[in-house]
């Protein structure tokens, strides 16, 4: 199946010339231009200060005299306007793909980078893949391909001569692609191929050769730049679905990694550059469950010129959210909810019963007060908490029904500190200078849930509106299938009637069972006719693990399996008779792999919280081990200790999962949805261990 890596051809090594060629010219060209803009900044400079002196004698001048000044100071006006100068594309990476077209005119070369410019004497024309129109014939076309385009009135016929993706570091070329044929320049400038096989396609062939017991396939040798800029990547799928019209609801469905983060994300960015008053960056939201992916989305965004776009977690969306609408000091957010109350909160069979129960309140009724007294009275009914559960479709056990009151009349209770009002402060603190209420259940009273804010946010803007609360022109909602009807509810109230929006979402990796179906979403939503799109091929992970991780799903997978996009290495299954034995071998396996792969990211994903703590002891002496509970992911290379609630959109070099046991992962659709999620964050490499009794979702493997 591999091929060794190999000198060039003579026809590579001449692929390789012209594209260092059209690079120098480029960079000559675009030099050019920064060169004629600096002389323009100190004729702007002069200019600026000619007007500053016009206005000066303009305050002190006889009347007589001002029509001239005025006249002089428009001119100068007009002439500092015409010296704006366009943005030039970056000197070190000016374009990432090279296409040949040959028409009706006979051939022509374009480049696809961030930003437009051309040089039409020097035969430079960098086009801009958001809206140049010869960007769709290079997304939508081969190399060899006949097309027939509309690109505004008039339709374009032409054939694809080169289609090449290339990477350009400080200004050097490093790697072009054609197809499927890589080639590299290596240390010392020489030009070779990589094999075909998936162990060099990674690496460039060194030290790849996967050896039963050790860890790493050479994805962490070398430094990570060097990558092919996934806006030059995208399908032809992908690149239709970014460009659905910008006032179109977009539904992009997949398997875990077949891009729907990409397209989402790249959409907005067209969004922007294509009608950037009618959707201005700070009224677009990405909003996604968790702090990870909310972290890595805004690392996502800043290359596509969309730094600032807000990117905000559920929990923190929500809680500006009701602060600006019910006033900052009215609430008092509690975050330990505990998880049956948080998960009945969240349930789409409270949202039933809700509506049941109050129907639309009227706006009188939507005062703070009155809304947190209605809660409080509807969560600790019984009757009503029971007609939740009964109606969770069994999600919900009816254990959530006793600790949602008692919970409840916790934070109902009126505050230490009030019945105490009028006592000397200094008394009312221990020793260690905590209040009396910290740490104890007293700690509750006057609080609301966090998962409380979006029910207060929903039965006021069911009834009216949100007030100050500004409205949203688009908004990204990423792992959509996370979010709870209530949320989605508010998010439709605050897009306003274009429902101008972009959803990304697999079922496949819901972990909060606050999922209603994609029907049930959309209604919430207020929207009745989105385009969907599904992707088909699973990128990040290779064909053993996407095969993995469908039989992990086991009946719930979905009737199509997804393209796998590339071979890869086999899984790793390591079964030991306990933990200690288990958990030194993983300690062992990484210390080995960062010594020979600094570079590498690895995240060691545990079932659970104090599963990852626990591991993370064994390391924890490690420069590079890392304790991450809290999605504060810094996407260094290293390990990553953490767990499943914090991986969701995320992705790593490689992966072990530390407990593949039956205890953290039985035959149980939520277990095997976990599992699947942390299957697939691996893009190069997976490892399962286990002590004990391994996980029946492994049988067979
Ligand atoms: N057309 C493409 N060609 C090559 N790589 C791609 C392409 N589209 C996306 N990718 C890469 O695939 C990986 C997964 O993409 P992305 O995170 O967008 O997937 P996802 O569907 O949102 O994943 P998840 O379901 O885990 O949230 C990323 O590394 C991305 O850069």
């Amino acid at each position: 199946m591999s091929t060794p890596d190999g000198e060039l051809s003579p026809e590579e090594q001449a692929i390789i010339a012209e594209e260092e060629a059209v690079l120098r010219r480029v960079l000559a060209a675009v030099e050019g231009a920064r060169l004629r803009s600096g002389h323009r900044k100190q004729e702007t400079e002069d200019l600026i200060t000619r007007l500053q002196e016009l206005r000066d004698d303009a305050a002190t001048a006889a009347v007589a005299d001002l029509p001239h000044l005025f006249f002089q100071m428009d001119q100068t006006r007009a002439l500092l306007e015409r010296q704006e100068t366009a943005r030039l594309p970056e000197l070190g990476a000016p374009y990432f793909a090279h296409l040949r077209v040959a028409g009706t005119t006979g051939d022509r070369d374009y480049l696809l980078g961030r930003t437009s410019f051309a040089d039409v004497s020097a035969d430079v024309r960098i086009i801009d893949w958001r809206f140049a129109p010869v960007a769709r014939v290079f997304y939508l076309y081969g190399e060899g391909d006949s097309y027939e385009e509309w690109f505004g009135e008039r339709l374009s016929e032409g054939t694809v001569k080169v289609r090449r993706l290339v990477v350009i570091e400080r200004g050097l070329l490093s790697r072009v692609q054609i197809g499927t044929r890589v080639l590299v320049r290596g240390p010392g400038g020489v030009w070779r191929r990589l094999g075909t096989g998936w162990g060099s396609q990674l690496e460039g062939g060194t030290g790849t050769a996967v050896r039963p017991g050790q860890l790493g396939v050479g994805r962490g040798t070398q430094q990570r730049e060097g990558a092919l800029d996934v806006t030059a990547l995208l399908d032809a799928e992908q690149f239709e679905a970014v460009n659905v019209a910008a006032d179109q609801p977009l539904l992009v469905l997949g398997s875990a990694g077949s891009g729907k983060t990409t397209v989402a994300l790249h959409r907005l960015a067209k969004i922007a550059f294509d009608e950037a008053e009618r959707y201005p960056e700070s009224r677009m939201k990405v909003i996604v469950p968790e702090e990870g992916l909310a972290r890595l989305s805004r690392r996502l965004l800043a290359p596509l010129g969309l730094g600032k776009v807000s990117v905000e977690t559920l929990d923190s969306w929500a809680a500006l959210t009701a602060r600006v609408a019910f006033g900052a000091k009215a609430l008092k957010p509690w975050e330990d909810t505990p998880p049956l109350v948080a998960k009945l909160k969240r349930h789409p069979a409270l949202r039933r019963a809700l509506a049941a129960r109050l129907g639309v309140l009227s706006s009188s009724a939507t005062a703070l007060p009155r809304l947190r007294k209605r809660l409080a009275e509807l969560f600790t009914d019984r009757r009503f908490l029971e007609s939740v559960v009964a109606h969770s479709g069994g999600d919900l056990p009816s254990t959530a029904v006793d600790e949602t009151v008692r919970h409840t009349m916790l934070q109902i209770a009126t505050p230490i500190a009030h019945e105490l009002e009028g006592v000397d402060p200094d008394r009312l603190q221990t020793l260690d200078g905590k209040s009396l209420e910290s740490d104890t259940p007293d700690e509750l009273a006057g609080t609301v849930d966090v998962e409380d804010l979006p029910l207060l946010l929903f039965l006021r803007a069911q009834a009216g509106s949100l007030g100050a609360v500004g409205r949203l022109v688009h908004v990204v909602l990423d792992e959509t299938e996370d979010f709870s009807l209530v949320e989605l509810f508010v998010v439709g109230r605050l897009l306003g009637e274009a429902r101008s929006c972009t959803l990304a979402g697999d079922e496949m990796q819901q972990t909060s069972t606050s999922f209603a179906g994609w029907p049930a979403v959309l209604a919430e939503l207020g929207i009745q006719d989105a385009a969907t799109c599904r992707l088909q091929v699973s990128y990040r992970c290779p064909a053993p693990i996407t095969a993995l991780a469908r039989q992990v799903l086991g009946t719930q997978a979905p009737g199509e399996p997804p393209t796998a996009g590339r071979e890869g290495a086999p899984v790793g299954l390591h079964h030991f008779p306990d933990e200690a034995q288990a958990w030194l071998f993983i300690g062992e396996a990484l210390r080995d792999l960062l010594e020979r792969e600094p570079q590498a990211s690895v995240a060691v994903i545990a079932s659970g919280r104090e599963q990852a703590r626990a591991f993370h002891r064994v390391i924890s002496d490690m420069s590079w081990a890392r304790l991450v509970l809290e999605g504060d992911f810094s996407f260094e290379p290293g390990v990553d200790v953490t767990d499943v609630d914090n991986v969701k959109g995320l992705e790593f070099d490689y992966v072990v999962i530390p407990d593949a046991t039956a205890q953290a992962y039985p035959a149980h659709d939520e277990a095997r949805r976990r599992l699947h999620i942390a299957i697939t964050r691996a893009s190069h490499q997976l490892w399962l261990v286990s002590a004990g009794v391994r996980s029946p979702l492994l049988a067979g493997v």
